[in-house]
């Protein structure tokens, strides 16, 4: 966040402006919002697979610390220089991404989120499961009935609308997108194989029942 606010500073002074650019602002409050949500929402953190199965190690030290801050701001770093006008249409349609992105990812993290704290929370129990030899219950209707990863699907939305503000110029600004899509599609991958390992059976079923892993129809 302050990287991406130091950049929108120097925007203004580099290109002479009294204020940050459309593409600036978008870029700054969307990955703001991405970041208060964290926070908001750092409980549901517990149940994600960095903590269910992988634990604390090199890949999160590092990743905490040096690439998200790093790289997850190229694409502010990108807009200090290259100038991205934005008509009003694209700012709104923008902006209809990303908040069409958040609402997936956030109903869907919530969801799993609160199903694993209490299946027997009233509020779900309108939700289908399938029981595991585990104990616990796999969800096959909601968010999780929809595709296997719904909360990736909204976070790849999510990265699509930080990305368009930067235009097509340059590869740059989409290089979040690309490592996103390419970190996403392995840790689905990852998490299969960890499910599939854990609920057996239970696990076939669900793939059965939910055929598609992160885009309705699609893949
Ligand atoms: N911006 C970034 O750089 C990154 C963002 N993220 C985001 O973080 C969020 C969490 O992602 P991640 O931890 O990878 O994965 P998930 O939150 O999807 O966690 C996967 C785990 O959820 C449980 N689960 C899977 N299917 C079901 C089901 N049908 N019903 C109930 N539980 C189920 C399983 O664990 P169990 O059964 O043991 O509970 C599984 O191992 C996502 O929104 C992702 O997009 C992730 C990585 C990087
Ligand atoms: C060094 C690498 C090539 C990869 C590093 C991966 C890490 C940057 C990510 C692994 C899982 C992450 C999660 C988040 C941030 C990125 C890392 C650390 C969130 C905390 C982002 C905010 C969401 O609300 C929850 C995410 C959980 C997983």
């Amino acid at each position: 966040v302050l990287i991406n606010f130091s950049m929108a500073l120097a925007e203004m002074e580099r290109q002479q402006l009294d204020a940050p650019s459309a593409s600036m602002l978008l870029v700054n409050l969307f990955q703001l919002l991405y970041v208060l949500d964290g926070l908001w929402n750092e409980e549901a953190i517990l149940t994600t697979m960095d903590l269910m199965h992988d634990g604390f190690g090199f890949m999160l030290a590092f990743g905490d610390l040096v690439w998200v801050p790093f790289t997850y701001s190229l694409q502010a770093f990108y807009l200090v220089d290259h100038p991205s006008p934005l008509s009003p249409a694209a700012i709104s349609a923008i902006v209809a991404l990303k908040a069409v992105g958040f609402y997936i990812f956030r109903k869907s993290n919530s969801e799993k989120n609160a199903f694993r704290r209490n299946p027997a929370d009233p509020r779900l129990a309108h939700l289908k499961s399938i029981p595991t030899a585990t104990g616990k219950s796999l969800l096959v209707s909601g968010w999780w009935g929809v595709v296997r990863h719904p909360n990736y699907l909204g976070d790849l939305l999510m990265a699509l609308a930080w990305s368009l503000p930067c235009g097509f110029q340059h590869l740059l600004p989409w290089y979040y997108m690309i490592y996103f899509l390419i970190l996403l599609v392995h840790r689905d991958s990852r998490d299969m194989s960890e499910c599939r390992r854990k609920y057996g059976r239970a696990w076939e079923e669900y793939c059965r029942t939910v055929r598609f892993r992160l885009v309705p129809h699609l893949y």
